[in-house]
């Protein structure tokens, strides 16, 4: 074995004359033959393989390269070695005040390649928002028909208003290679998570205490003193079912960005996992 190898490590030909070796058959980690870098053998190889390589101070890169490509026995890939993420479907939820839309209206300003899927809603506009963009509104009829010709992934009745996410959007963008983001309160996503299984990334945001969670709501002025009151109860609710969630993030008062920050920080890891998630709509 140590003769041959020695043998087929000589050659009488400058490098740069030597015929480029066969791509290698692998290209990315997972399909790398097992063990193929750890045997002694190939250790002992590459030591004798040493004489053949010219002086590092003497040989241009290109000649060091031919030499260590020829000596390994193929040639360097540029393919990228890691393969491509599969999109994620992230879904973001947290009790009402939380900040979940405050979160997702930075996320989109800071971060490319993401799809905020645009929930449907039976309920009225709020100041400032715009149909098609922070929500379709849309009038309960509507909303049912959607319901009927199994347009939405998930939808339920929220305070007394519809809201579901349509399908289409998500079947669109990821096949366009987009990560999508989902926002539901927390009985959507424990609906999702029946849906989804562990193939989507569940975030579940809260707020540093309740009192702060109370104060943002108050603050918002969006809620008569009754629907304050079944918020406020309906969170302290909500904020059990933490433990169903991947990550918890705080949005704490005046952190909007940190916050923001870490769930990039969440989205940047998944894409970096070696086992990836699979979602399939
Ligand atoms: N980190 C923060 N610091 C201060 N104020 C914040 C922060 N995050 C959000 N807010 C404010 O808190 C209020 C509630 O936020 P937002 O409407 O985004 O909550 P939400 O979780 O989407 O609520 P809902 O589920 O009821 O729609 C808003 O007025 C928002 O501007």
């Amino acid at each position: 074995m140590f003769r041959r190898l020695c043998t087929s490590l000589f050659h009488p030909k400058p490098f740069s004359l030597l015929p480029l070796p066969k791509k290698p058959s692998f290209s990315t980690p997972q399909t790398l033959p097992k063990g193929l870098f750890f045997t002694s053998t190939i250790r002992m190889a590459n030591t004798q393989k040493f004489h053949s390589i010219p002086s590092l101070d003497k040989a241009s890169k290109p000649e060091l390269l031919r030499a260590l490509e020829f000596s390994l026995g193929s040639s360097f890939s540029s393919d990228s070695i890691c393969p491509t993420p599969n999109p994620l479907i992230i879904v973001i939820s947290g009790p009402s005040g939380v900040g979940k839309d405050a979160v997702i209206k930075r996320l989109r300003e800071v971060r490319e390649n993401l799809h905020f899927v645009v929930t449907a809603t039976s309920r009225g506009m709020r100041p400032g928002e715009v149909n098609g963009k922070d929500y379709y509104f849309v009038s309960k009829e509507e909303f049912l028909s959607m319901v009927e010709k199994d347009e939405l992934l998930e939808y339920a009745l929220v305070y007394g208003d519809y809201k579901g996410i349509p399908k289409k959007q998500i079947r669109e963008f990821m096949a366009k290679g987009c990560d999508i983001v989902l926002r539901v309160d927390i009985q959507g996503a424990e609906t999702l998570r029946k849906i989804l299984g562990d193939s989507g990334v569940f975030i579940f945001l809260v707020a540093e205490s309740e009192l702060a969670l109370v104060e943002r709501l108050i603050e918002r002025k969006t809620e008569s003193k009754e629907e304050l009151l079944v918020r406020i109860a309906t969170a302290r609710e909500e904020v059990k079912y933490v433990n169903r969630f991947d990550y918890v993030v705080v949005n704490a008062q005046g952190k909007l960005e940190e916050a923001v920050n870490l769930v990039g920080s969440i989205i940047d890891a998944e894409r970096a996992k070696v086992c990836q998630r699979s979602p399939f709509i």
